[in-house]
């Protein structure tokens, strides 16, 4: 079943076409990874299915839903690629903060805020400031904030920018567990090729469009190709 459906969308930001009509959709229970060039739209396109930017023209649906819709607020969990954090406050107070607001009791408060936190290992700092974090940590924060709700759809703008290999692994674990054991369907930007390979499907951008889609491997054995980078070269053009 597709989660995610987009019909002919397209956006432009004063006469620049920064997305040409596109049309896709995403299957439920799968990691779906956009991958290109800075400022091919892959931000864009996300903030249009997550109902943060409206499109110029087609149709956005997310669970059957016309995008924007307040319920989905709920079932979306949205890292953004710059923090929005409380700067003043404590990590576990961002947290406390977002968990109030999707209507959490005391208790499933601290346990949602114990599970996110563990898993982006920030348990140890959930008491100091974010001011005092550093660029790492405040995105592993943000990722924290976008698990809080227990969402079904996860949209992470390059979630793992800024963090040491380790926990990048121990990250992508955790939302290959989330897929698999909890059924979330994840959607990802990057420009890393390894996080390219871990996707179950992708979706290539250059200038606006989506170039090529498929299975990572599929798409490497149909342009002949070793890796990603190669892939947009042979369809036209580089990374
Ligand atoms: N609010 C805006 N007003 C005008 N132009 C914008 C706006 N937001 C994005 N753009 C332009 O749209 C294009 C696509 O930007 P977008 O952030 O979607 O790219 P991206 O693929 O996510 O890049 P990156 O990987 O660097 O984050 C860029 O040329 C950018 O300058």
């Amino acid at each position: 079943m597709n989660v995610i459906n987009l019909q002919d969308v397209s956006k432009t930001f004063k006469r620049k076409n920064v997305i040409k009509p596109t049309t896709f959709a995403i299957e439920e229970k799968k990691i779906f990874g956009l991958l290109g060039p800075s400022g091919c739209g892959k931000t864009t396109l996300i903030k249009l299915i997550v109902g943060m930017l409206k499109a110029d023209s087609g149709d956005i649906t997310v669970l059957g839903k016309q995008v924007p819709n307040a319920s989905l607020l709920r079932e979306i969990g949205y890292m953004a690629q710059s923090d929005a954090l409380y700067t003043a406050l404590t990590g576990e107070q961002n947290l406390e903060f977002f968990a109030k607001l999707f209507g959490f009791s005391k208790s499933e408060r601290k346990e949602r805020i114990q599970y996110a936190a563990n898993i982006v290992q920030l348990t140890e700092d959930l008491k100091v400031s974010v001011s005092s974090y550093s660029g790492g940590m405040k995105r592993r924060l943000s990722l924290a904030i976008a698990l809080i709700q227990n969402p079904k759809i996860l949209i992470l703008d390059e979630p793992t920018v800024g963090i040491d290999p380790l926990l990048k692994r121990s990250i992508w674990n955790e939302l290959e567990r989330l897929k698999d054991e909890e059924d979330k369907t994840i959607i990802i930007t990057t420009h890393i090729m390894d996080e390219a390979e871990k996707c179950d499907y992708l979706a290539m951008m250059r200038d606006g469009e989506i170039i090529a889609t498929g299975k990572p491997t599929e798409l490497k054995a149909h342009y002949n190709a070793q890796n990603f980078d190669d892939v947009f070269l042979k369809i036209g053009g580089g990374l």
